[in-house]
């Protein structure tokens, strides 16, 4: 498992991350979530060792990353897949990794197979496009077959077959009984993928939870009711918690059944053309959560 505890780290003026406490279990996909600047990136290169922090530990599986007497073996990440030397194929970029981490030369075909790169394992690095670069960043995370996985925005670059496939591998990871935690700024990618959540913004922590409880306690049904006679129909929905005009046409409702508003136009002798139940989009919910979190940045950028 991976325990961040107290975790800062502060840049400057910049508090990029403050005091941080989450765990993140094996079996399951945790998604990594914040907007632009939230610190993720920050955290994940913490726990990497990559950044020392300015207080507070991150540990994976009992020690910290520095302490892990085989890194590649522990932990697979996937930071920056632009990282890797233009010159080398990716046949050998793995090789040199293997042979550096004592881990057995048969695991690049193994793992360049497994990412689907096997047909390019000979062409050199520097002609790969940003999703053939993003697969050999998986595949060098892959190839200790490491029971904790670290992904910072791994969608990225990948077309949509490449963002299913990587879906797909998490998912396996996870029911490996792995740790897999992922990055994104994007909620709608996370739904599909994660089982649970750490939402942070502005360095902090702002949800842990899992998946199932933030849509059942962010998302909310609305109703989309089309009629000639809106203006008409607007009084008659008592109890609505929201009612907002779309256009002249179209009412949006919250806090009513579809059946109930349907039930109270019958009543009032409204026509109705459309009614319409939807769920709001995490997308949204996870806006609303963060949008503290996103104008700080936008102001302090500005300032
Ligand atoms: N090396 C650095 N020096 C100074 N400030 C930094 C440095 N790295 C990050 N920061 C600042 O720390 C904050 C957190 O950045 P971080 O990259 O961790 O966020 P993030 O959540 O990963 O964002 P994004 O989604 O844009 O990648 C930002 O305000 C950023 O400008």
């Amino acid at each position: 498992m991976i325990e961040v505890c107290g975790l800062t780290k502060r840049y400057g003026e910049v508090l990029a991350v403050d005091d941080l406490s989450f765990g993140v279990r094996a079996g399951e996909v945790t998604g990594f979530l914040g907007p632009n600047g939230a610190g993720k990136s920050t955290t994940l290169r913490m726990i990497l060792g990559l950044d020392a922090a300015s207080s507070g530990t991150a540990t994976v599986q009992g020690r910290p990353y520095s302490a892990q007497p085989a890194p590649l073996k522990a932990v697979g990440a996937l930071l920056d897949p632009g990282s890797v030397l233009p010159s080398r194929t990716a046949f050998h970029h793995l090789l040199a990794l293997a042979a550096g981490n004592g881990i057995p030369r048969s695991r690049v075909d193994q793992t360049l197979a497994e990412v689907g790169l096997e047909k390019v394992a000979r062409r050199r690095a520097g002609t790969f496009s940003l999703g053939m670069r993003q697969r050999l960043g998986i595949a060098a995370a892959l190839l200790g077959d490491p029971p904790v996985l670290v992904f910072d925005e791994p969608l990225n670059g990948l077309d949509p077959e490449g963002i299913v496939w990587i879906r797909s591998l998490m998912r396996r990871m996870a029911a490996e009984g792995r740790v897999v935690l992922m990055s994104s700024h994007l909620m709608s990618e996370m739904e599909l993928t994660a089982d649970h959540l750490i939402v942070v913004g502005r360095g902090k922590l702002i949800a842990d939870t899992t998946m199932k409880e933030f849509i059942e306690a962010h998302s909310e049904r609305e109703v989309l009711v089309r009629t000639p006679q809106a203006e008409t129909l607007r009084p008659m929905l008592t109890g609505a918690a929201d009612i907002r005009a779309e256009d002249n046409d179209t009412l949006v409702v919250t806090g009513l059944e579809a059946a109930t508003i349907g039930a109270l136009a019958a009543a009032g002798a409204v026509e109705l053309h459309e009614l319409f139940p939807r769920q709001v989009s995490l997308e949204k919910a996870f806006m609303d959560l963060t949008r503290d979190a996103v104008e700080y940045q936008a102001d302090k950028e500005t300032n």
